[in-house]
């Protein structure tokens, strides 16, 4: 049996957001994971929001796969994604659906995939609204992030991360199996997020884990509990390469646990044109850029092709 871990518990309403920054920071330093309450999400939406996302993968197989994967945008059937390219397993046991920007840049937001209006006639709008408030929140925090790292409020829109960021809603199903004795299924593999941070509301079936030390072995692996309406959010690559490591990029995974569940990432990344270079205040000559300057877009393409092997 895993160790539950404690994560701290960050209130997004809070008016004293110079305090809410610097426990903002030390979650960041210490987990790279933290609860976020009074986001601004009702209740009533995510729960609608896991309602629609059930019935469309409840689909035959055959109609999902119309909708398949393109633009990473759509469905992607059991197996095929494997989140952990260093492992030998066929896949991870979850099937997924994406859902790119539903705001700003048309050329973007054409590009979504909507399952049938006259089958689901509220999905589009549900997901659509799900999304905007997502990234309503997810902006927020990075103000906070800015703050926490003692930079002015607005530095990541300043640098152009914000200029229409990419975000990317993922509902994902994992459909319980425990899998075999001579092989390890597991719901997502082991990894880190790519992006600036992600929002994650599950339907409080369990299985998430964290590593927090993703270089020492073996592995410790502790359980992530549920807390009823709060987001799971986490750093990801892209910030831990801004923060030259000083914000981490936990490793995480999700367990079989013999049950169905359902959850739903949001994944906020900077702008593909945003560079993503070590922040002054994060680096001296004792303790140098440890990554070279990267544009956003090109990061992510580089990490979906070995998630997906293309
Ligand atoms: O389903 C979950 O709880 C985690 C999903 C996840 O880590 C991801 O989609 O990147
Ligand atoms: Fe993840």
């Amino acid at each position: 049996m895993a160790e539950t871990v404690e994560l701290p518990i960050i209130d997004l309403s809070s008016p004293d957001r110079i305090s809410t920054a610097k426990s903002i920071r030390q979650a960041c330093v210490d987990y790279g994971f933290f609860y976020l309450v009074n986001h601004g999400v009702e209740g009533q939406l995510l729960s609608k929001v896991l309602e629609e996302s059930k019935k469309f993968f409840s689909l035959p197989l055959k109609e999902k796969m119309k909708l398949s994967r393109k633009h990473h945008r759509g469905y992607t059937p059991l197996y095929a994604e494997n989140l952990d390219p260093l492992s030998r397993s066929k896949g991870d046991s979850k099937e997924t659906f994406y859902v790119g920007p539903v705001e700003g840049d048309m050329a973007q937001t054409n590009l979504n995939q909507w399952p049938s209006q006259e089958i689901f006639p509220s999905w589009r709008f549900t997901m659509e609204s799900y999304h905007k408030k997502l990234m309503s929140a997810g902006k927020k925090l990075i103000y906070l992030i800015a703050m926490a790292l003692n930079l002015d409020e607005d530095y990541f829109e300043k640098v152009g991360a914000l200029d229409t960021p990419s975000g990317f809603l993922r509902l994902l199903h994992y459909p319980g199996e425990l899998g075999c004795f001579n092989e390890q299924i597991y719901g997502a593999s082991e990894h880190s997020d790519y992006g600036m941070i992600t929002l994650l509301a599950s339907d409080g079936v369990p299985g998430l884990q964290v590593c927090r030390d993703k270089f020492n072995q073996p592995r410790l692996w502790e359980d992530v509990l549920h807390i009823n309406g709060a987001f799971i959010v986490n750093v990801g690559d892209m910030m831990e390469r801004w923060t030259n490591c000083l914000f981490r990029s936990t490793l995480h995974r999700v367990m079989p646990v013999g049950q169905e569940r359902y959850s739903l990432a949001f994944f906020l990344d900077p702008n593909p044109d945003c560079v993503v270079e070590c922040l002054e205040s994060c680096c001296s000559p004792s303790c140098p850029a440890r990554f070279p300057p990267i544009r956003s877009g090109a990061y992510l393409e580089e990490r979906f092709k070995l998630t997906y092997g293309e």
